[in-house]
Protein backbone atom coordinates (compact mmCIF):
# COMPACT_ATOMS: atom_id res chain seq x y z
CA UNK A 1 0.00 0.00 0.00
CA UNK A 2 2.95 2.37 0.05
CA UNK A 3 5.74 3.45 -1.43
CA UNK A 4 9.61 3.00 -0.59
CA UNK A 5 11.63 4.20 -2.65
CA UNK A 6 13.50 7.81 -2.61
CA UNK A 7 15.34 9.30 -5.47
CA UNK A 8 17.13 12.29 -4.33
CA UNK A 9 17.71 14.77 -7.54
CA UNK A 10 21.56 13.64 -7.10
CA UNK A 11 21.01 9.72 -7.73
CA UNK A 12 18.69 11.08 -10.46
CA UNK A 13 22.08 11.97 -13.10
CA UNK A 14 22.96 8.43 -12.34
CA UNK A 15 21.78 5.53 -15.02
CA UNK A 16 18.87 3.92 -12.75
CA UNK A 17 15.94 3.99 -13.10
CA UNK A 18 13.60 7.47 -12.41
CA UNK A 19 11.19 5.09 -10.41
CA UNK A 20 10.76 1.56 -9.41
CA UNK A 21 7.29 0.31 -9.50
CA UNK A 22 5.45 1.38 -6.37
CA UNK A 23 5.27 -1.10 -3.11
CA UNK A 24 3.67 1.02 -0.90
CA UNK A 25 2.73 4.30 -0.31
CA UNK A 26 2.26 5.34 2.82
CA UNK A 27 5.51 6.37 4.19
CA UNK A 28 7.88 7.74 1.28
CA UNK A 29 7.99 9.38 -1.92
CA UNK A 30 9.00 8.55 -5.28
CA UNK A 31 10.87 11.94 -6.42
CA UNK A 32 11.63 12.61 -10.21
CA UNK A 33 14.22 14.03 -11.55
CA UNK A 34 13.48 18.49 -12.18
CA UNK A 35 11.85 18.71 -15.47
CA UNK A 36 11.52 22.02 -17.50
CA UNK A 37 8.38 20.39 -18.21
CA UNK A 38 6.12 22.69 -16.31
CA UNK A 39 2.60 23.10 -17.01
CA UNK A 40 2.34 25.65 -20.41
CA UNK A 41 1.57 28.75 -19.69
CA UNK A 42 -0.02 30.94 -22.26
CA UNK A 43 -0.76 34.10 -20.53
CA UNK A 44 1.65 35.25 -18.13
CA UNK A 45 5.60 34.67 -19.12
CA UNK A 46 7.99 34.18 -16.21
CA UNK A 47 11.72 32.46 -16.22
CA UNK A 48 12.23 28.40 -16.83
CA UNK A 49 14.22 28.91 -13.90
CA UNK A 50 11.44 29.81 -11.24
CA UNK A 51 10.20 27.89 -7.93
CA UNK A 52 6.83 26.52 -7.72
CA UNK A 53 4.70 29.32 -5.79
CA UNK A 54 2.91 27.11 -2.90
CA UNK A 55 -0.33 28.16 -1.65
CA UNK A 56 -2.19 27.02 1.05
CA UNK A 57 -6.48 26.64 1.32
CA UNK A 58 -7.78 25.24 4.57
CA UNK A 59 -11.33 24.47 5.48
CA UNK A 60 -13.73 21.43 6.40
CA UNK A 61 -15.16 19.16 4.41
CA UNK A 62 -18.28 20.48 2.41
CA UNK A 63 -16.97 24.47 2.99
CA UNK A 64 -16.67 25.97 -0.57
CA UNK A 65 -12.92 24.97 -1.32
CA UNK A 66 -13.32 23.66 -4.87
CA UNK A 67 -15.60 27.09 -5.46
CA UNK A 68 -12.69 29.06 -4.54
CA UNK A 69 -10.62 27.00 -6.67
CA UNK A 70 -12.86 27.36 -9.84
CA UNK A 71 -12.49 30.71 -9.71
CA UNK A 72 -8.65 30.94 -8.42
CA UNK A 73 -8.11 28.98 -11.39
CA UNK A 74 -10.19 31.62 -13.59
CA UNK A 75 -8.25 33.80 -12.89
CA UNK A 76 -5.25 32.48 -14.46
CA UNK A 77 -7.45 32.35 -17.36
CA UNK A 78 -8.33 28.73 -17.47
CA UNK A 79 -10.04 25.80 -16.72
CA UNK A 80 -8.84 23.00 -14.50
CA UNK A 81 -9.03 19.42 -15.25
CA UNK A 82 -8.33 16.29 -13.56
CA UNK A 83 -4.73 14.61 -14.64
CA UNK A 84 -4.99 13.14 -18.31
CA UNK A 85 -5.29 9.86 -18.94
CA UNK A 86 -5.41 9.15 -15.15
CA UNK A 87 -7.37 7.71 -12.43
CA UNK A 88 -10.92 9.12 -12.67
CA UNK A 89 -11.15 9.00 -8.58
CA UNK A 90 -8.06 11.39 -8.93
CA UNK A 91 -8.42 14.36 -6.77
CA UNK A 92 -6.23 16.82 -8.61
CA UNK A 93 -6.99 19.33 -10.94
CA UNK A 94 -4.40 20.51 -13.49
CA UNK A 95 -4.81 23.89 -15.43
CA UNK A 96 -2.23 25.74 -17.47
CA UNK A 97 -1.09 27.64 -14.38
CA UNK A 98 -1.94 25.98 -11.40
CA UNK A 99 -2.20 22.66 -9.71
CA UNK A 100 -4.42 21.52 -7.37
CA UNK A 101 -4.29 18.79 -4.88
CA UNK A 102 -6.39 17.74 -1.84
CA UNK A 103 -4.89 16.69 1.06
CA UNK A 104 -7.02 13.85 1.28
CA UNK A 105 -4.69 12.18 -0.58
CA UNK A 106 -2.37 12.07 2.42
CA UNK A 107 -5.08 9.72 4.37
CA UNK A 108 -2.84 7.49 6.06
CA UNK A 109 -5.46 5.14 7.38
CA UNK A 110 -8.38 4.23 4.60
CA UNK A 111 -11.81 4.08 5.48
CA UNK A 112 -12.03 0.93 6.77
CA UNK A 113 -8.34 1.74 8.88
CA UNK A 114 -10.11 4.45 10.69
CA UNK A 115 -13.40 3.15 11.76
CA UNK A 116 -11.26 0.26 13.02
CA UNK A 117 -8.94 2.77 15.12
CA UNK A 118 -12.02 4.69 15.93
CA UNK A 119 -10.46 7.92 14.40
CA UNK A 120 -11.89 10.51 12.01
CA UNK A 121 -10.03 11.75 8.71
CA UNK A 122 -9.61 14.99 10.64
CA UNK A 123 -7.33 13.16 12.95
CA UNK A 124 -3.57 14.00 12.77
CA UNK A 125 -3.42 9.87 12.99
CA UNK A 126 -4.94 9.56 9.89
CA UNK A 127 -2.73 10.98 7.84
CA UNK A 128 0.91 11.19 7.00
CA UNK A 129 2.48 14.47 7.44
CA UNK A 130 5.52 13.09 6.90
CA UNK A 131 4.95 12.26 2.88
CA UNK A 132 2.92 15.42 2.73
CA UNK A 133 5.91 17.58 3.99
CA UNK A 134 8.51 15.61 1.81
CA UNK A 135 6.40 15.73 -2.00
CA UNK A 136 5.57 19.54 -1.18
CA UNK A 137 8.99 20.58 -0.36
CA UNK A 138 10.21 18.61 -3.64
CA UNK A 139 7.53 19.91 -6.06
CA UNK A 140 8.65 23.54 -4.93
CA UNK A 141 11.94 22.33 -5.69
CA UNK A 142 11.24 21.29 -9.07
CA UNK A 143 10.73 17.47 -8.40
CA UNK A 144 8.00 15.71 -9.54
CA UNK A 145 7.02 13.36 -7.26
CA UNK A 146 4.37 9.91 -7.65
CA UNK A 147 1.88 11.20 -5.18
CA UNK A 148 -0.42 8.59 -3.44
CA UNK A 149 -4.81 8.80 -4.35
CA UNK A 150 -7.41 8.65 -1.81
CA UNK A 151 -10.11 7.38 -3.69
CA UNK A 152 -13.55 9.03 -2.15
CA UNK A 153 -15.85 6.30 -4.13
CA UNK A 154 -14.19 3.18 -2.61
CA UNK A 155 -12.40 4.99 0.88
CA UNK A 156 -9.23 3.28 -0.34
CA UNK A 157 -5.90 4.22 -1.02
CA UNK A 158 -5.28 4.23 -4.78
CA UNK A 159 -1.75 4.14 -6.72
CA UNK A 160 -0.02 7.07 -6.80
CA UNK A 161 -0.38 9.42 -10.06
CA UNK A 162 2.35 11.41 -11.28
CA UNK A 163 2.53 15.12 -9.50
CA UNK A 164 4.60 17.58 -11.77
CA UNK A 165 5.78 21.35 -10.46
CA UNK A 166 3.32 23.53 -11.52
CA UNK A 167 4.29 27.32 -11.78
CA UNK A 168 1.20 27.33 -8.78
CA UNK A 169 0.76 24.73 -6.36
CA UNK A 170 -2.56 24.82 -4.35
CA UNK A 171 -2.83 22.65 -1.49
CA UNK A 172 -6.29 21.80 -0.47
CA UNK A 173 -7.61 20.34 2.64
CA UNK A 174 -8.16 19.78 6.00
CA UNK A 175 -4.52 20.30 7.35
CA UNK A 176 -2.77 22.52 4.99
CA UNK A 177 -1.37 24.80 7.82
CA UNK A 178 -1.27 21.83 10.83
CA UNK A 179 2.57 20.74 10.31
CA UNK A 180 4.64 23.04 10.78
CA UNK A 181 7.21 22.11 8.12
CA UNK A 182 4.45 22.19 5.44
CA UNK A 183 3.13 25.75 6.85
CA UNK A 184 6.71 26.94 6.04
CA UNK A 185 6.75 26.12 2.70
CA UNK A 186 3.58 28.19 1.85
CA UNK A 187 4.01 31.53 -0.26
CA UNK A 188 0.60 32.40 1.38
CA UNK A 189 -2.02 30.61 3.26
CA UNK A 190 -6.29 31.12 3.35
CA UNK A 191 -8.55 29.97 5.38
CA UNK A 192 -12.31 29.44 4.69
CA UNK A 193 -13.98 29.70 8.36
CA UNK A 194 -17.38 29.55 8.23
CA UNK A 195 -19.28 28.84 11.15
CA UNK A 196 -21.60 26.30 12.40
CA UNK A 197 -24.84 27.46 11.42
CA UNK A 198 -23.97 28.06 7.83
CA UNK A 199 -22.03 25.19 7.51
CA UNK A 200 -25.12 22.97 8.68
CA UNK A 201 -27.07 25.06 5.75
CA UNK A 202 -24.49 24.43 2.90
CA UNK A 203 -24.32 20.90 4.30
CA UNK A 204 -27.83 20.58 4.06
CA UNK A 205 -28.50 21.85 1.14
CA UNK A 206 -25.76 19.80 -0.94
CA UNK A 207 -25.73 16.42 0.79
CA UNK A 208 -29.68 16.28 0.75
CA UNK A 209 -29.89 17.56 -2.47
CA UNK A 210 -27.18 16.36 -4.49
CA UNK A 211 -26.11 13.39 -2.62
CA UNK A 212 -29.28 11.99 -1.31
CA UNK A 213 -28.07 11.87 2.24
CA UNK A 214 -30.40 11.87 5.34
CA UNK A 215 -31.43 14.89 7.88
CA UNK A 216 -30.27 12.52 9.93
CA UNK A 217 -27.37 11.65 8.62
CA UNK A 218 -25.96 14.70 7.72
CA UNK A 219 -26.43 15.76 11.34
CA UNK A 220 -24.39 12.47 13.15
CA UNK A 221 -21.52 13.23 10.78
CA UNK A 222 -21.29 16.89 11.71
CA UNK A 223 -21.36 16.03 15.33
CA UNK A 224 -19.05 12.86 15.19
CA UNK A 225 -16.23 15.87 13.26
CA UNK A 226 -17.14 18.56 16.04
CA UNK A 227 -14.91 17.26 18.27
CA UNK A 228 -11.73 17.03 16.21
CA UNK A 229 -12.25 20.10 13.66
CA UNK A 230 -12.22 22.11 16.74
CA UNK A 231 -8.88 20.05 17.69
CA UNK A 232 -6.93 20.25 14.74
CA UNK A 233 -8.74 22.14 11.74
CA UNK A 234 -10.35 25.37 13.80
CA UNK A 235 -6.54 26.46 15.20
CA UNK A 236 -4.87 26.69 11.97
CA UNK A 237 -6.91 29.91 11.03
CA UNK A 238 -4.16 31.91 13.35
CA UNK A 239 -1.82 30.84 10.73
CA UNK A 240 -3.27 32.16 7.72
CA UNK A 241 -2.67 34.99 5.86
CA UNK A 242 -6.01 35.84 4.78
CA UNK A 243 -9.36 33.85 6.58
CA UNK A 244 -12.55 34.74 4.41
CA UNK A 245 -15.22 34.27 7.54
CA UNK A 246 -18.68 33.72 6.81
CA UNK A 247 -21.63 33.69 9.83
CA UNK A 248 -25.03 34.71 9.42
CA UNK A 249 -26.19 38.61 8.59
CA UNK A 250 -26.78 40.85 11.39
CA UNK A 251 -29.32 42.59 9.24
CA UNK A 252 -32.06 40.59 9.59
CA UNK A 253 -32.65 40.32 13.39
CA UNK A 254 -32.81 36.57 14.44
CA UNK A 255 -32.37 35.20 11.22
CA UNK A 256 -33.28 31.45 10.80
CA UNK A 257 -33.13 31.19 6.75
CA UNK A 258 -29.29 31.69 6.65
CA UNK A 259 -29.75 32.93 3.07
CA UNK A 260 -28.08 36.56 3.58
CA UNK A 261 -24.67 36.10 4.77
CA UNK A 262 -22.07 38.19 6.43
CA UNK A 263 -18.57 37.78 4.98
CA UNK A 264 -15.11 39.29 6.67
CA UNK A 265 -12.12 39.00 4.97
CA UNK A 266 -9.35 38.97 7.41
CA UNK A 267 -5.86 40.07 6.30
CA UNK A 268 -2.45 39.83 8.17
CA UNK A 269 -0.71 42.63 8.03
CA UNK A 270 3.33 42.47 7.33
CA UNK A 271 3.02 39.31 4.45
CA UNK A 272 5.56 39.35 2.02
CA UNK A 273 4.02 40.22 -1.75
CA UNK A 274 0.12 40.77 -0.30
CA UNK A 275 -0.89 44.33 1.04
CA UNK A 276 -4.52 44.07 2.14
CA UNK A 277 -6.90 45.27 0.29
CA UNK A 278 -9.00 48.85 1.77
CA UNK A 279 -11.95 50.51 1.27
CA UNK A 280 -12.09 54.17 0.66
CA UNK A 281 -9.31 55.19 2.88
CA UNK A 282 -6.27 52.49 3.86
CA UNK A 283 -6.18 52.59 7.98
CA UNK A 284 -9.50 54.58 8.72
CA UNK A 285 -12.26 52.98 9.78
CA UNK A 286 -15.22 52.97 7.69
CA UNK A 287 -18.85 51.66 7.59
CA UNK A 288 -20.42 52.26 4.37
CA UNK A 289 -24.34 51.52 3.12
CA UNK A 290 -24.24 51.98 -1.03
CA UNK A 291 -27.52 51.36 -1.64
CA UNK A 292 -29.17 54.27 -2.97
CA UNK A 293 -28.71 55.57 -7.07
CA UNK A 294 -25.87 53.82 -7.53
CA UNK A 295 -27.31 49.97 -6.12
CA UNK A 296 -29.98 48.55 -6.23
CA UNK A 297 -30.68 46.85 -2.95
CA UNK A 298 -33.73 45.12 -1.85
CA UNK A 299 -34.42 44.15 1.80
CA UNK A 300 -32.12 43.56 3.94
CA UNK A 301 -30.08 46.08 2.15
CA UNK A 302 -25.83 45.43 1.98
CA UNK A 303 -23.74 47.14 4.49
CA UNK A 304 -20.02 47.53 4.14
CA UNK A 305 -16.84 47.67 6.88
CA UNK A 306 -13.59 48.30 7.01
CA UNK A 307 -11.00 48.80 9.37
CA UNK A 308 -7.86 47.49 11.78
CA UNK A 309 -8.26 44.69 14.06
CA UNK A 310 -6.68 42.37 15.97
CA UNK A 311 -6.68 38.87 15.25
CA UNK A 312 -5.16 35.96 17.46
CA UNK A 313 -2.85 38.69 18.56
CA UNK A 314 -1.72 39.84 15.14
CA UNK A 315 -2.21 43.03 13.24
CA UNK A 316 -4.96 42.74 10.70
CA UNK A 317 -7.09 44.21 8.32
CA UNK A 318 -10.57 43.27 7.91
CA UNK A 319 -13.32 44.41 5.49
CA UNK A 320 -16.73 43.41 6.07
CA UNK A 321 -19.46 42.51 3.39
CA UNK A 322 -22.97 41.89 4.79
CA UNK A 323 -26.13 41.09 2.87
CA UNK A 324 -26.46 40.58 -1.21
CA UNK A 325 -26.05 41.92 -4.69
CA UNK A 326 -29.37 42.49 -6.53
CA UNK A 327 -27.94 42.99 -9.54
CA UNK A 328 -24.40 42.14 -10.47
CA UNK A 329 -23.25 44.20 -12.84
CA UNK A 330 -23.30 47.04 -10.41
CA UNK A 331 -20.41 45.42 -8.44
CA UNK A 332 -18.42 47.97 -10.44
CA UNK A 333 -20.22 50.62 -8.22
CA UNK A 334 -18.40 48.74 -5.14
CA UNK A 335 -15.17 47.75 -6.63
CA UNK A 336 -14.17 51.40 -7.31
CA UNK A 337 -14.29 51.99 -3.60
CA UNK A 338 -11.89 49.33 -2.68
CA UNK A 339 -8.11 49.55 -3.21
CA UNK A 340 -5.40 47.24 -3.49
CA UNK A 341 -7.86 44.70 -5.32
CA UNK A 342 -4.19 43.80 -7.77
CA UNK A 343 -6.56 43.82 -10.69
CA UNK A 344 -5.21 44.90 -14.37
CA UNK A 345 -7.60 46.98 -15.40
CA UNK A 346 -10.74 48.80 -14.31
CA UNK A 347 -13.63 46.06 -13.53
CA UNK A 348 -11.64 43.24 -13.68
CA UNK A 349 -13.62 42.04 -9.78
CA UNK A 350 -16.66 42.90 -11.71
CA UNK A 351 -15.56 41.00 -14.61
CA UNK A 352 -14.70 37.44 -12.56
CA UNK A 353 -17.87 37.92 -10.69
CA UNK A 354 -20.24 38.09 -13.84
CA UNK A 355 -18.29 35.48 -15.77
CA UNK A 356 -18.80 32.86 -12.50
CA UNK A 357 -22.65 34.42 -11.77
CA UNK A 358 -23.55 30.64 -11.39
CA UNK A 359 -21.37 29.65 -8.71
CA UNK A 360 -22.37 29.53 -5.25
CA UNK A 361 -22.10 32.55 -3.61
CA UNK A 362 -21.56 35.15 -6.20
CA UNK A 363 -24.40 37.65 -5.15
CA UNK A 364 -22.24 37.91 -2.01
CA UNK A 365 -19.52 38.40 -0.10
CA UNK A 366 -18.15 34.81 -0.13
CA UNK A 367 -18.02 35.10 -4.36
CA UNK A 368 -16.17 38.69 -3.87
CA UNK A 369 -13.50 37.94 -1.59
CA UNK A 370 -12.81 34.72 -3.19
CA UNK A 371 -12.42 36.63 -6.49
CA UNK A 372 -10.42 39.57 -4.88
CA UNK A 373 -8.13 36.78 -3.12
CA UNK A 374 -7.64 34.84 -6.22
CA UNK A 375 -6.49 38.31 -7.42
CA UNK A 376 -4.32 38.86 -5.03
CA UNK A 377 -2.60 35.32 -5.33
CA UNK A 378 -2.29 36.37 -9.39
CA UNK A 379 -0.15 39.50 -7.87
CA UNK A 380 1.96 37.58 -5.72
CA UNK A 381 2.93 35.08 -7.87
CA UNK A 382 4.02 37.64 -10.28
CA UNK A 383 6.06 39.56 -7.53
CA UNK A 384 7.66 36.50 -6.66
CA UNK A 385 8.67 35.33 -10.03
CA UNK A 386 9.90 38.69 -10.89
CA UNK A 387 12.44 38.72 -7.98
CA UNK A 388 13.59 35.10 -8.52
CA UNK A 389 14.34 36.83 -12.03
CA UNK A 390 15.13 39.78 -11.00
CA UNK A 391 17.71 38.19 -7.58
CA UNK A 392 20.41 36.73 -10.27
CA UNK A 393 20.41 40.29 -12.10
CA UNK A 394 21.15 42.00 -9.31
CA UNK A 395 24.13 39.77 -8.02
CA UNK A 396 25.97 39.93 -11.63
CA UNK A 397 25.63 44.09 -11.38
CA UNK A 398 27.38 43.02 -8.03
N1 LIG B 1 -20.38 30.77 -1.16
C1 LIG B 1 -21.35 29.86 -1.06
N2 LIG B 1 -22.61 30.24 -0.88
C2 LIG B 1 -23.59 29.32 -0.77
N3 LIG B 1 -23.37 27.99 -0.79
C3 LIG B 1 -22.11 27.58 -0.95
C4 LIG B 1 -21.03 28.48 -1.10
N4 LIG B 1 -19.90 27.79 -1.26
C5 LIG B 1 -20.24 26.51 -1.20
N5 LIG B 1 -21.56 26.38 -1.01
C6 LIG B 1 -22.33 25.15 -0.86
O1 LIG B 1 -21.49 24.20 -0.24
C7 LIG B 1 -21.36 23.06 -1.07
C8 LIG B 1 -19.92 22.60 -1.01
O2 LIG B 1 -19.12 23.49 -1.74
P1 LIG B 1 -17.74 22.97 -2.35
O3 LIG B 1 -17.96 21.72 -3.12
O4 LIG B 1 -17.10 24.13 -3.04
O5 LIG B 1 -16.98 22.65 -0.98
P2 LIG B 1 -15.72 21.74 -0.68
O6 LIG B 1 -15.07 22.36 0.53
O7 LIG B 1 -14.87 21.62 -1.87
O8 LIG B 1 -16.37 20.37 -0.33
P3 LIG B 1 -15.72 18.90 -0.20
O9 LIG B 1 -14.40 19.05 0.48
O10 LIG B 1 -16.70 18.17 0.65
O11 LIG B 1 -15.63 18.37 -1.58
C9 LIG B 1 -21.82 23.50 -2.48
O12 LIG B 1 -22.42 22.47 -3.17
C10 LIG B 1 -22.80 24.59 -2.17
O13 LIG B 1 -24.04 23.99 -1.93
O1 LIG C 1 -13.13 15.33 5.67
C1 LIG C 1 -12.98 14.89 4.56
C2 LIG C 1 -12.24 15.72 3.59
O2 LIG C 1 -12.77 15.69 2.30
C3 LIG C 1 -13.45 13.53 4.22
O3 LIG C 1 -14.50 13.17 5.08
C4 LIG C 1 -12.29 12.55 4.37
O4 LIG C 1 -11.35 12.80 3.36
C5 LIG C 1 -12.75 11.10 4.30
O5 LIG C 1 -13.41 10.88 3.10
P1 LIG C 1 -14.56 9.82 2.97
O6 LIG C 1 -15.66 10.31 3.85
O7 LIG C 1 -14.89 9.84 1.48
O8 LIG C 1 -14.00 8.51 3.39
Amino acid sequence: MAVSTIHSPKSLNSTSPISTPPKTHQNHAIFHKPTSKRNHAPKISCSSDEKTVVIGLAADSGCGKSTFMRRLTSVFGGGAEPPKRGNPDSNTLISDMTTVICLDDYHSLDRTGRKEKGVTALDPRANNFDLMYEQVKAIKEGIAVDKPIYNHVTGLIDPPELIKPPKILVIEGLHPMYDARVRELLDFSIYLDISNEVKFAWKIQRDMAERGHSLESIIASIEARQTDFDAYIDPQKQHADAVIEVLPTQLIPDDIEGKVLRVRLIMKEGVKYFNPVYLFDEGSTISWIPCGRKLTCSYPGIKFAYGPDTYYGQEVSVIEMDGQFDRLDELIYVESYLSNISTKFYGEVTQQMLKHADFPGSNNGTGLFQTIIGLKIRDLYEQITASTVAAPLESTKA
